[in-house]
Parts: C-alpha cells; structure tokens; sequence
C-alpha cells in the first residue's frame, strides 16, 4: 500500500464517524504492546517526536509504556506548542512529571538505570516528503548515534523517518530503525529491499475497521504473523500422528552430518507425525547417536531405498555435497520420480544448477535458495534487483520460491512478492537453513500448500530467532541453529496468541 492509500483509507474511517483520537490512541497503545513484547524487561524510552501525528503515535505509546515500568524522555523537533492540535493533546495527557530528555533522566538517576535503551522514531510517517529537513535531520543523527554508541535500540512509528514510504529510496541522515511498527497496513516503500537496512524487523498493527478492500492487491505484500493465524489453528482433539504427517529426509553426508540432524529436528519440532531420515549406509553408525529419539533412521545405499516408504512430503539437499557428474545424474533421477510436496534446499539445488536439470522445479516443489545458489540455478541476473531476480524466477519455473536473505521473499507464479517480517542477522550462521526445511517440510506433511507454508516456515523460524536472543539470553553473534529449534514452540505459541 502507498502513504496516499494509506492517507485516504484512514480519511474514510474518520468520515465515517471514528474519531483521529482514538485512531491514536489505538495505534499508540498497540505500538507500546509490540515494544513491551520485543523488551520484556522494562528500561528507558526516549520518543523523538515531530510535528505531525506520528509524533502524536509515539506520545501515546510514551504513556502507556510509563504506565507499564518504563522511564520514559521526550526529545521535540521544536517548540511542542507547535505540535498538531491532537499531538498537543497527547502531550499533555503524558504530562510533565517525570518526563524529561534522557540526559535529564541519567542526570537524575543514581546510579546507571537498568533495562534496555530504545528510541522511538516519531519524526515522521505518511506526511513526510522528500529528504530530512531542520530539526528533524539533526534529531535522526542523534538517534543514529544513541544506537551506535550507547547500544540503544530504535523503533520506528509507522515507518523509519528519512525513508520513502512509496519507493523504499534512503534520504540522507535516515534513521536505522531495529523494529518498524507500521499501521494499518505495510507501506510498500518498507518492503523493498533498498529500505531493508533501515527498517529492520516489521511488525503490524491493523486498524479496527479500516477497509482496505478497495485497494488493488499489491504485487508486494508483508508476510505477517496476522496473515498467518489461520495456519496455525489449534488441532482437534482427535488428531492423530497421521493428521501430522510424515516427512521424509534426505540429507547428511560425510563431514555435513549436523545438517541432516538439524533439518530432522527442525521437522519434529514444527509438528510432524513421524521423521524418517534416509542417510548413506556408509554414515548410519556416526549420526544415529546424534539424532533425537523420534526420528527413523533408515540407512541406504541406493535412492531407489527411498521409494517404498510412504510419505506426505520430502525434504531433500542439507549437507548431501555437490556430488560428482554421475552422482548428480542419479540424483535428478531419483528427484524425477517424487511426487509429494517437497523441499530442495542446498546441494539440491547446487546438483540440480550443475546438472543443467532446471525442469525439476515444478510445482510440487519449495526451493529455498541462497543468493549464492539462485546465482548457480539463474546466472544471468547480475545487476538485478531481489525482487526482479524473483520475479524473473517465477516466469520460468512453477515452483514456490523462498529467496533467502536479509528480507527473505516467498513467492510464486501469479502470486505476490511476500517479505518475511520476522528474523536478525543473527541468523547469517550455517544450520540455519537445515532447520528451516525441515520445517517447512513438516508444514507440507500436514497438508499446508508449498506457498503457505514457506511463509509459515519462514516467520516461526525468524521469530523463533528472535526470541532466543529476547527471552534465551542469546545475541546477535551468539545465536545458533540449535537455539532456534529450542525456541519454535513459542514462535507457533505466539502466532496463536497475535504476538507481533
Ligand atoms: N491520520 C490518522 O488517522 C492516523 C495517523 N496516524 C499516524 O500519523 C501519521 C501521519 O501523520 P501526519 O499526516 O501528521 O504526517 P507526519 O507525522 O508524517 O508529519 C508530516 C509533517 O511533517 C513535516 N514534514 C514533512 N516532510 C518533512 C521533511 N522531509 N522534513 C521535515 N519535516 C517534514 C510537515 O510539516 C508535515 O506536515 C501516520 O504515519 C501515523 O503514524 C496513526 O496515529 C493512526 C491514525
Ligand atoms: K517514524
């Protein structure tokens, strides 16, 4: 969706009778939510406020995050009487006591305050236009440099001022935004991937009653916890390990048995009824003490072993090498005769590229390519963007493509760009792929279609790596593959529950 989309949807509710300040006040209250939900552990928060009503948004989120532990400064562009009339208002409702500048607030402190340092950007929203100017340019510096000197974290209201919300272009002095809680809907200028180092993770925040239906559905689209509620809907009491599904994998090879457990681990813990691992006969002894109780072991020596088991979906390619010509061959044979759903990560992949054997990306398929490996599978995009190297993907090939990265894409042939929402650069670590196709294979053994569930596989995982740093006692640098299966539970928990 576009600022001006967004502008008249929002112009409608209030013909329609609902107030701006309550719009506020719900945006406001629910952007405090999602900061509370990043930082369980209440600290300091300065809202850098502008103008207009995004500094109206931050005011509010101010009260109520006071109301829940937090210290809370405010740092103006300006004299506030210059405010909105509506910002005024929320100003004043915030009151003076106990609000002052962080250096005020440190000031007076005795001794260093506990908790984390987060920013609130409420310079600007959907009225901006054009580069940062005045105060503001001077306020996104200071912000910027809180982040990088004092560790603070900045959350930006509606989307990271400085950033154009339509083209996703970066203006000079932009703020570096850790979390972007956007309402009512993603602006389209978030989701490209220019905008993807200042916007960090996404999170939305609807707006009761805002009608978006007469908006043309946009070729690029948020892959959001609240698009995702229905496919994790809680089982039946009669459910039973055939409703879950069974997976089976082929993976690990030799020196590359980690991978085979993680994706093995990463399929039980997303739910599947039953795991089955096929590995090289030649590697059995070694990774059947690795591997949780739950899975099967199956030790073979041909591909055709594979056949007989029966199975809802596959996931093949972690840690099975790139093979030489004639393994390749007998690989794409064995792929030729797969007709369930089925995930190719990894030397899948690499196999399939070296072997010039593209076709086998049909529609049963997920794929779930790094940068490097769509390079080997679509060489002649250099100087692409993201989002046309995916689009020049799906012209050519039915499969459901997961395009990892920073801004990991989902998409397929007739569908939108979807862009995962949740994630760190934490995750640049090796296994971390592993664990999303095992999950995403058991999604597809419980009988969610290739797109649904690459969108489902990608958030949990993201989110599962967020938790581990916010709730596991985890950083950006220490978080492992392994942290990220321990917390999945919670990341499905919190999509059941509308966590952010
Ligand atoms: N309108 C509504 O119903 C709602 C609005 N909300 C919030 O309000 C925001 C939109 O509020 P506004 O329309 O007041 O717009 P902004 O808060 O984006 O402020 C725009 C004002 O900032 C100044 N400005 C624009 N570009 C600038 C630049 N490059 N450098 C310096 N100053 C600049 C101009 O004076 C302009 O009037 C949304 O993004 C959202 O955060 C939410 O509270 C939900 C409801
Ligand atoms: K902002």
């Amino acid at each position: 969706m576009t600022c001006e989309q967004m502008r008249s949807a929002e112009a409608l509710l209030i013909k329609s009778g609902v107030s701006e300040e309550s719009l506020m006040e719900h945006a406001g209250r629910e952007i405090a939510k999602v900061v509370a939900s990043f930082f369980p552990r209440p600290g300091k928060v300065v809202g850098f406020i502008g103008t207009g009503h995004n500094g109206g948004d931050a005011l509010v989120a101010l009260r109520y995050l006071r109301q829940w532990g937090w210290k809370v400064a405010v740092e103006c562009a300006g004299q506030e009487k210059r405010l909105k009339k509506l910002s005024v208002q929320m100003r004043k409702m915030l009151g003076g006591d106990g609000v002052r500048t962080l250096e005020q607030l440190e000031e007076r402190a005795s001794g260093a305050l506990p908790g984390p340092l987060v920013l609130l950007d409420g310079l600007l929203g959907v009225g901006a236009s054009g580069p940062l100017r005045g105060p503001l340019l001077e306020l996104s510096k200071k912000m910027n440099q809180l982040r990088l000197t004092r560790g603070a974290y900045t959350v930006a209201m509606d989307l990271p001022s400085g950033i154009d919300g339509n083209t996703g272009s970066v203006y000079h002095g932009a703020v570096i935004a850790d979390y972007t809680v956007t309402v009512g809907a993603a602006k389209v200028g978030l989701l490209q991937s220019s905008a993807c180092n200042h916007v960090g993770r996404i999170a939305l925040v609807e707006l009761p009653e805002l009608d978006l239906s007469g908006i043309a559905s946009p070729d690029v689209c948020l892959n959001s916890a609240q698009s995702l509620v229905p496919n994790v809907l809680r089982r039946d009491h009669e459910y039973h390990k055939g409703n879950a599904g069974t997976v089976s994998i082929v993976a690990g090879s030799r020196g590359m048995l980690g991978a085979a457990v993680l994706a093995a681990t990463g399929a039980l813990r997303a739910g599947a009824g039953i795991v089955r691992l096929f590995v090289s006969a030649s590697i059995y002894n070694q990774i059947v003490g690795m591997l949780p109780a739950e899975v099967m072991v199956v030790p073979c020596t041909s591909y055709e072993e594979v056949y007989p088991y029966p199975t809802d979906s596959y996931v093949v390619g972690p840690g099975i090498g790139v093979g030489n010509q004639s393994e390749q061959g007998q690989f794409c044979e064995f792929l030729k005769n797969l007709t369930k759903p089925m995930v190719l990560d990894a030397d899948a992949l690499n196999r399939i590229a070296a072997a010039g054997e593209q076709e086998l990306l049909t529609a049963n398929v997920v794929l779930t390519p790094h940068p490097g490996e769509m390079k080997r599978l679509l060489p002649e995009t250099t100087g692409y963007t993201r989002e046309q190297i995916a689009k020049l993907f799906c012209a050519l090939y039915p499969s459901t493509l997961l395009y990892k990265g920073s801004k990991t894409i989902i998409t397929r042939r007739h569908f939108p760009i979807c862009v995962n929402a949740t994630g760190h650069a934490g995750m640049a670590s090796g296994g971390q792929g592993d664990v999303l196709s095992g999950v995403i294979g058991a999604c597809l053994a419980r009988g969610l279609s290739q797109f649904e569930a690459a969108r489902l596989g990608s958030w949990a995982c993201g989110r599962a790596a967020e938790l581990a740093v916010s709730i596991g006692g985890c950083s950006e640098e220490s978080v492992l593959a392994t942290d990220v299966l321990q917390h999945l539970g919670r990341a499905f928990e919190d999509l059941r529950t509308g966590g952010a």
